[in-house]
C-alpha cells in the first residue's frame, strides 16, 4: 500500500467506482457513505474501509468532522500509512424547487436548497481540508493531494441549479485559496465533469438532449473521473488546477 486515500460519498456512481479502483491500485481507500447501500458492502469485500458521513442541517458540521479526522488519524498509525489523499466527491444535485405559494414560502425552499448545497459542496470540503490538511503534509517525501469533484456548470452558470452551481464555484474557489496554502507538501486540484451518467428516471428526452450539449454526444461513464485523479496523483506539477472532462461542451455553439 503507498497510502491511504479518503473519499467522500462512495456508497454509489462516481464515487464507489472511483473508490474500487484506488483499492484495486494499491491505495488503503477509506471511504465514507451516507446510507448503507450495496456498494458500501462491495467497498468492505474489496478491503475498503467504510465510515458513515451524514450531513444534515441540524447536525454540528465542525464535530461531525473533527471526530472522522480524529479516525483518520489513527486509522493511518494503525495501518502505518501516510494520509495520501483526499476526494472530495460527497455531493446532492438539487435544483431550484418549483416556484409557488406566497414569497415567504418560496423564499424560504430556496433559502433551504442553498444552505444544502453550500453545507455539501463547500463547507465540509472547506473544514474537512483543513483539519486533514496537516497530516497529509507528513506523507513525505511523497506529495499528498486534495481533488475536489466539481462540475462543468461553474463556467456557465445553471438556469435551474444556480444553488448547486454556486456552491461548486465556492468549492473551485477553495482549491485555489488550498493550493496556495498547502504547497509545496499537497496538491489541490479540482476535476470538472459535464455529464458523466445519467440518473434512473432521467427520460429518453432528457437523455438525447443532454447528449447533444457536448460535441463528443456520449455518456462517458465514471472511468474518466478515476483516470484523471489517477492521473494528478502521479503527478509531480499539477496545482491550482482545474481539469475539464465535458467532451467539448464548451465548443458546442447554441
Ligand atoms: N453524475 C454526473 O453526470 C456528474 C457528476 N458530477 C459530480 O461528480 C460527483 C459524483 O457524482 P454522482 O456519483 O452522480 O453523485 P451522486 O448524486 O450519486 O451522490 C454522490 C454521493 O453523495 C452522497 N451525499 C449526498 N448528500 C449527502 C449528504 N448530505 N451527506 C453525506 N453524503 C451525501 C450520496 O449519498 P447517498 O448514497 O446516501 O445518496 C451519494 O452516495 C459529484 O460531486 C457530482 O456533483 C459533476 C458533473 C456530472
Ligand atoms: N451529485 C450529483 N451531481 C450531478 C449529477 C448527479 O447525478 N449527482 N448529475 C449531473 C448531470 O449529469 C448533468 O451534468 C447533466 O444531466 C450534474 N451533477
Amino acid at each position: 500500500m503507498t497510502g491511504m486515500v479518503l473519499i467522500t460519498g462512495a456508497a454509489q456512481r462516481v464515487g464507489l467506482h472511483c473508490a474500487l479502483g484506488l483499492q484495486q491500485a494499491g491505495y488503503q481507500v477509506i471511504a465514507t457513505y451516507r446510507q448503507p447501500k450495496a456498494g458500501v458492502e462491495q467497498l468492505r469485500q474489496a478491503g475498503a474501509i467504510c465510515l458513515p458521513l451524514d450531513i444534515q442541517p441540524d447536525t454540528d458540521l465542525a464535530l461531525q468532522v473533527s471526530e472522522l479526522a480524529d479516525t483518520v488519524s489513527a486509522l493511518c498509525q494503525q495501518h502505518q500509512l501516510p494520509l495520501r489523499a483526499l476526494i472530495h466527491n460527497a455531493s446532492s444535485w438539487a435544483g431550484e424547487s418549483e416556484s409557488g405559494g406566497n414569497l415567504l414560502d418560496q423564499l424560504r425552499a430556496d433559502a433551504a436548497v442553498f444552505d444544502d448545497m453550500f453545507r455539501i459542496h463547500t463547507k465540509l470540503p472547506y473544514l474537512l481540508s483543513r483539519a486533514l490538511a496537516p497530516l497529509l503534509a507528513t506523507a513525505l517525501p511523497q506529495t499528498a493531494d486534495i481533488i475536489a469533484i466539481s462540475d462543468f456548470a461553474v463556467t456557465t452558470g445553471s438556469c435551474n441549479h444556480m444553488a448547486y452551481a454556486a456552491s461548486k464555484a465556492a468549492l473551485e474557489n477553495l482549491v485555489l485559496s488550498l493550493a496556495r496554502q498547502l504547497a509545496p507538501q499537497v496538491k489541490v486540484n479540482a476535476i470538472a465533469p459535464a455529464l458523466l451518467m445519467f440518473n434512473e428516471g432521467d427520460s429518453a428526452e432528457y437523455k438525447a438532449y443532454t447528449l447533444k450539449k457536448s460535441l463528443m454526444e456520449i455518456e462517458p461513464g465514471p472511468t474518466e473521473v478515476l483516470q484523471s485523479i489517477l492521473y494528478l496523483l502521479q503527478s509531480r506539477y499539477i496545482t491550482g488546477r482545474v481539469l475539464a472532462l465535458d467532451g467539448g461542451r464548451h465548443l458546442k455553439l447554441p
